[in-house]
């Protein structure tokens, strides 16, 4: 949906998340427009997919013992055709694969969000990361459109270039904002935004529009601060304050690429 349709609408954003950030992601829900709500009782699933636009799956501190309940949120949405965004916190951890590949055997993934080693695990493609951050380079385009192949999901690939691919259309948005990845959260907040513009349909449009979000306010908040404390906070403030208006002119005004 549009950044006006989020104010309008409200979608109720139901976070799986994980517990380093998640006041980050509700407050980001929060100041777009949308409404950000975080549970993980298994007995709460039925009713608050009922009343949720969209599901958000962190896996970044997932216990084992959580899975199963996990796959069964992700096939309740299934059932209620609510988006389901997975953000697959550094996957690429062998014993991190094991769940990923459990949960997305039993129940459809709609949009995978993870930075390039995270996009690579799902593409077969060796990529360098350290814990939750990727360190390596690679044809990120390449790599979002082999994901998008081989797990039929939307990918939403970030870094300093954002790639949006559903193995069809492949975007990119190729913006620096190095500030952006100072802070730890970042990612977990970009994957509950695209839960966010998905709620009223899931399309390669709405993930780009997220992805647009996060950049644009990042490029105006790197304008004003230049150290991470203040950029966090900074960050917030341009992210409540952006408008339909310079989200359409970024992304119309050469941001975004075929
Ligand atoms: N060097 C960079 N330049 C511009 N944007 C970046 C950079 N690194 C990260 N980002 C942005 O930060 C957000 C989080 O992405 P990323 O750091 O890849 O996720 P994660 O925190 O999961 O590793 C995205 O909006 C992405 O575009
Ligand atoms: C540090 C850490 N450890 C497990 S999840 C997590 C947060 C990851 O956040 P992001 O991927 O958005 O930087
Ligand atoms: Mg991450």
């Amino acid at each position: 949906m549009k950044l006006s349709e989020i104010k309008d609408k409200k979608p109720l954003v139901f976070n799986y998340a994980n517990y380093v950030t998640p006041q980050f992601v509700a407050n980001v829900v929060n100041v777009i427009g949308g409404s950000p709500i975080m549970a993980r009782e298994l007995e709460e699933f039925p009713d608050l997919v009922a009343a949720s636009d969209a599901v958000v799956i962190n896996s970044g501190t997932w216990r084992r013992s959580e899975l199963l309940e996990t796959i069964k949120l992700a096939q309740l949405a299934n059932q209620a055709g609510k988006v389901v965004v997975l953000d697959p916190v550094a996957v690429g951890i062998p014993s991190r694969s094991l769940p990923v590949v459990a949960l997305m055997a039993d129940a459809q993934i709609d949009i995978i969000r993870g930075n390039a080693a995270e996009i690579a695990w799902f593409a077969g493609v060796d990529f360098s990361s350290q814990g939750i951050d990727a360190t390596g380079n690679g044809d990120v385009r390449k790599i979002a459109l082999l994901a998008a192949e081989k797990t039929g999901a939307i990918i939403a690939l970030s870094g300093k270039q954002d790639v949006i691919s559903d193995g069809h259309t492949t975007l990119t948005i190729d913006v620096d904002v190095p500030l952006l990845a100072t802070n730890v959260g970042t990612g977990d907040v970009l994957s509950a935004l695209i839960g966010t513009y998905n709620g009223d349909g899931i399309s390669i449009e709405n993930t780009m529009r997220a992805m647009a979000t996060m950049k644009l306010a990042g490029v105006k908040a790197s304008k004003k601060v230049k150290t991470p404390g203040y950029f966090v906070n900074q960050l917030l403030d341009e992210l409540y304050l952006l408008s339909e208006n310079e989200l359409d002119a970024f992304i119309n005004g050469g941001g975004i690429h075929d």
